[in-house]
């Protein structure tokens, strides 16, 4: 099976990334903080503290709405990523146990081959068991698991540094299990070649300076130096995902359209990518999006319209209530979209009647 190492090594989303590290967010303290060299230890740098910058209106809002001990902690959970993986089970081919115990097994031959690798860290190895749950709303026991991710970890990295800048979208999937694409690569110190280690962090959107609205304000293929003096130093602390291996040099990051640019070996948080696991018995789904269709409560013999319909979550997941016997018509508004929900059925064994463009 394709990639179930990731199940081991690695254990959601950033639900909301408008946020910033703590230090000098503005040009005049950046540049105070670059004159006091001894305000950015290492362990300020390479860790994952980002706080997040409300429109003063809004935090004024809700922090009467809610005050301002209970406003801090909900704008601290929202520059965290789940600790919960979604699992909606294909009920037509397999059940919760099933997967449970398939996935456990997955687990203990992964985890033998890495203690044989010598790549465990005992200070993490929690039984998976307490890893895996059923969920536990009424109706939702039968087909959706849990799979709790573990975090904050602290990340050593040694200097000198050799790191990479990737997009929140790409981190937002790096703290969901997956590895540093090309594409996501926004920045990269100079002389990175393959097989180095190096450092992983955010590019975060912050205010432009001439205060027309957000950016990231770094062009794709900046060189980092490493210093002080680089113009984007001090906004990289605090916002750092983990490490990985370079799968290609510098050059080739930015010179090839597509592939795995960083191999991630550990990350700030844990969650397994369950890319290629149990192929069409299992599908990772956020809970809302399964209680939707669930509540939709779809019967045999039914016509349901699903009208933006790709990738085909909430379609294959009606289809599989109605026990694939009714007609669900997906309407999306590319014929390539509609191949991606196409795919997504066959796979579950699914027969939806009625794809539209
Ligand atoms: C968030 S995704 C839907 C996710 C999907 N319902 C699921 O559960 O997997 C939104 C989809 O709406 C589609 N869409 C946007 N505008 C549309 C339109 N005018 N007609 C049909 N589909 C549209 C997009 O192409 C995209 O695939």
């Amino acid at each position: 099976m394709k990639r179930r190492r990731d199940l081991v090594r690695t254990l959601s989303c950033l639900r909301c990334f408008f946020s910033l590290p703590k230090k000098n967010p503005n040009p005049t303290k950046r540049k105070r903080a670059m004159e006091d060299s001894s305000s950015s230890s290492s362990s300020e740098r390479y860790c994952y503290n980002p706080i997040l910058r409300w429109n003063p209106q809004v935090e004024d809002y809700f922090i009467k709405a809610y005050g301002s001990d209970h406003f801090s902690r909900i704008s601290k959970a929202l520059t965290r990523p789940s600790c919960y993986s979604c699992i909606r089970v294909n009920t037509l081919k397999s059940t919760s146990d099933a997967v449970i115990q398939k996935l456990l097994t997955i687990i203990k031959e992964e985890e033998e081959e890495e203690e044989e690798g010598g790549n465990v860290d005992a200070s993490e190895s929690e039984s998976e068991i307490g890893r895996i749950s059923k969920c536990q709303f009424p109706g939702l026991e039968e087909y959706v698991v849990f799979y709790r991710g573990s975090g904050p970890h602290v990340i050593d990295y040694a200097r000198p540094p050799k790191e990479i800048i990737v997009s929140r979208k790409c981190a937002e999937a790096v703290l969901r299990g997956a590895q540093v694409y090309v594409p996501g690569v926004i920045a990269c110190s100079a002389h990175v070649e393959k097989g180095d280690v190096v450092a992983v962090s955010v590019g975060v959107e912050q205010p432009a300076l001439d205060g027309g609205g957000w950016g990231v304000g770094i062009t794709r293929g900046t060189v980092l130096l490493g210093l002080k003096t680089d113009p984007y130093y001090f906004e990289r602390n605090g916002l750092y995902i983990g490490q990985g291996t370079a799968m290609m040099s510098r050059a080739g990051m930015f010179r090839v359209s597509e592939g795995i640019a960083v191999d991630m070996s550990n990350r700030v948080y844990k969650l397994p990518s369950f890319h290629d696991v149990l192929e069409g018995e299992i599908f990772l789904q956020n809970l809302p999006s399964i209680v939707t269709a669930h509540a939709l409560d779809p019967q045999k013999g039914e016509r349901i319209l699903d009208m933006c319909a790709a990738p085909g979550g909430k379609t294959t997941a009606i289809a599989m209530l109605m026990k694939d016997e009714g007609e669900v018509v997906a309407v999306d508004r590319s014929h390539n979209k509609v191949l991606v929900i196409q795919k997504l059925a066959a796979e579950m064994g699914l027969n939806l009647r009625r794809l539209m463009v």
